[in-house]
């Protein structure tokens, strides 16, 4: 034990408090009472009645070495909070041909970008690439830097700590949890004590999905839009990825619009490929790939802006349409 951890085990614990908030959430994961006023760690292992030690299946020895790995783990998990990513940069490598790709492109938290282009072209291989955090040690020789740098070696492995969160079309459950139970796992995990989580998150999925659901829906009764906007909604509250790559969000029971700007909210950078226009344009800048690198980026301009305006007002036509169907009713033509 060096003098740090003695420290810790030694000084009054409303001082310790003060230094380390989170100190309280050891006792009452372990089910015990919390300390008080100026007793220490270590005292209050000692008094600790036999009886409670038994219940809680634990020797008082190796209680207080528990208290300082908890101390020690929440500490490392502020650190990474702390982490801030300014940028992400990707440099070009070779096409499917072995062409040289003339890329330079720095991402920036806030920025959305489409990938676009024909079908086998490399929209998921250049996801992959960043997910991979590639550094010239995949198929197309590409490198990502993060904050100008390449990543270290731990960070691109890293599970618990990842960059880069991802969005994937197939959200099948298969778990036997409620969505409130689900919330409030990822929530302990992630640390994240908010009472409110649970209800933000499924207030934003609901926003997000076409029809809503409730706090008790089992997670394996959910439609697949439910299922995406409740991981859209997840990722964009709880998940610390600053990174968020989409592999094409499908029109089918989600609000494309509200889902991007609730992850953009969260000051993420969003990679999404698709082949939807009006994601494409909600985008300042997309990629178009061809036979495995990027040949262009392109910037969405005014005239651009004016013509998702357009889209989106046809997409509102044909969503009326959809409900008119379901509901049974006829088909008739459409007055503004
Ligand atoms: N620069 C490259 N060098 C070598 N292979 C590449 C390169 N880019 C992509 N590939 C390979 O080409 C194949 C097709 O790429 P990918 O699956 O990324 O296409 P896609 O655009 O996502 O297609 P879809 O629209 O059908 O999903 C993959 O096997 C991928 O690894």
């Amino acid at each position: 034990m060096d003098s740090q951890h003695k420290q810790w085990l030694n000084m009054p614990y409303n001082q310790l408090r003060q230094q380390y908030p989170y100190a309280d959430q050891f006792f009452q994961t372990m089910g015990l009472s919390i300390l008080e006023g100026s007793h220490c760690v270590e005292d209050y292992v000692s008094k600790l009645a036999p009886q409670v030690l038994e219940d809680i299946g634990i020797e008082r020895s190796q209680l207080g070495h528990a208290f300082i790995s908890f101390l020690e783990n929440m500490n490392q998990l502020q650190q990474e909070d702390k982490q801030i990513i300014e940028s992400v940069t990707i440099l070009g490598g070779t096409d499917k041909e072995g062409r040289k790709e003339n890329l330079h492109l720095t991402l920036r938290p806030g920025d959305i970008v489409a990938i676009v282009g024909p079908t086998g072209s490399g929209k998921s291989r250049l996801l992959a690439d960043i997910e991979w955090m590639a550094q010239g040690d995949t198929p197309t020789g590409r490198q990502v830097l993060i904050n100008g740098k390449a990543p270290e070696p731990e960070k691109r492995f890293a599970v618990e700590s990842k960059l880069v969160a991802q969005l994937s079309q197939n959200m099948n459950f298969v778990m036997d949890l409620s969505v409130a139970e689900f919330i409030s796992l990822h929530a302990e995990s992630r640390l994240n004590r908010r009472d409110d989580i649970i209800e933000k998150v499924l207030e934003q999925a609901n926003k997000l999905a076409g029809e809503p659901f409730t706090a008790d829906t089992p997670l394996t009764s959910l439609s697949g839009g439910q299922s995406r906007a409740l991981m859209i909604a997840d990722t964009a509250l709880l998940s610390r990825s600053p990174i968020v790559l989409i592999d094409e969000i499908e029109n089918a029971g989600v609000d494309r619009q509200e889902a991007l700007q609730v992850l953009v909210g969260q000051d993420k950078i969003v990679l999404m490929a698709t082949h939807d226009p009006i994601l494409a344009l909600m985008a300042q800048r997309r990629l178009i790939i061809e036979k495995g690198s990027v040949k262009q980026v392109i910037e969405t301009t005014d005239e651009e802006q004016k013509t998702l305006q357009e889209l989106l007002h046809w997409d509102q036509k044909l969503m009326a349409y959809r409900n008119h169907l379901r509901k049974g009713k006829k088909l008739l033509a459409f007055h503004d």
